[in-house]
């Protein structure tokens, strides 16, 4: 297949759609939805309707391209065995668990594996032949067989979408960055959990240190005479 070039921040990158995955992170109802776990822990989630839009156009042009999709789900058995107890973290920062502990009433529904928040959005649905992969902590790499089915199937490019940029978007991508995959982020494909100042962040750290920027539009024009390609 020929190579790919995405227009990009800070500089265009090539890439071949058979060497790259399409990252989906964490599009659960926990982190997109009202009523959600970060919803009800006091983070504003009214701008992510348009984000799950772009990831629906992302995702349906990487696949019509050829591109492996990976669907990450962000959480924990319902007794929150793999959150970790008080020697972990994860028990002292996530803003989930720390939620439930204010709320006991909420135990064992937030992030909890089988649980509508855990569940990903209606609106996006994994087909047949997209990897989707439980994650138990913020990166994708961490404790999951991430690295050895991209490395399995020669997979060298990551193109991001999801929430939370600043936390799992990111925390992939910089792993990812570490263990040699080039990160490319899609911006209006993911939304920030916190200010808007926390995207911007994010963004620049990517741009700057760690990958690449660019948005869902750019993606689907390099993308499309690929598609043409395959379709004459
Ligand atoms: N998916 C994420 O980026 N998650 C962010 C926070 C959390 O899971 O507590």
């Amino acid at each position: 297949m020929k190579n790919i070039t995405l227009i990009a921040r800070p500089e265009a990158i090539t890439f071949a759609p058979e060497q790259t995955a399409l990252i989906v992170v964490d599009m659960q109802n926990a982190y997109a939805s009202k009523g959600g776990y970060l919803d009800l822990a006091g983070f504003d989630v009214s701008a992510t309707k348009p984000v799950i839009e772009n990831i629906k156009t992302a995702v349906a042009a990487a696949r019509e391209a050829g591109i492996v999709i990976v669907w990450f789900q962000n959480g924990w058995d319902s007794d929150y065995v793999e959150a970790g107890g008080p020697g972990s973290p994860n028990f002292h920062k996530s803003n989930a668990l720390k939620t439930m502990r204010k709320q006991p009433e909420l135990q064992g529904t937030l992030l909890a594996k089988g649980s509508w928040d855990y569940q990903l959005v209606d609106e996006l649905v994994p087909q047949a032949g997209d990897i989707v992969l439980p994650k138990p902590r913020y990166s994708g790499f961490f404790n999951t067989p991430l690295d050895s089915i991209l490395r399995s199937r020669g997979i060298r490019h990551l193109v991001f979408t999801g929430i939370a940029t600043n936390v799992c978007v990111e925390s992939t991508l910089r792993d990812g960055f570490f263990l040699e995959y080039f990160g490319v982020v899609l911006a209006d494909a993911t939304h920030q959990a916190g200010p808007a100042f926390a995207q911007q962040a994010a963004l620049f750290n990517i741009e700057t240190f760690f990958g690449w920027v660019s948005d869902v539009g750019t993606f689907c024009q390099a993308l499309q005479p690929q598609s043409f390609a395959r379709i004459a």
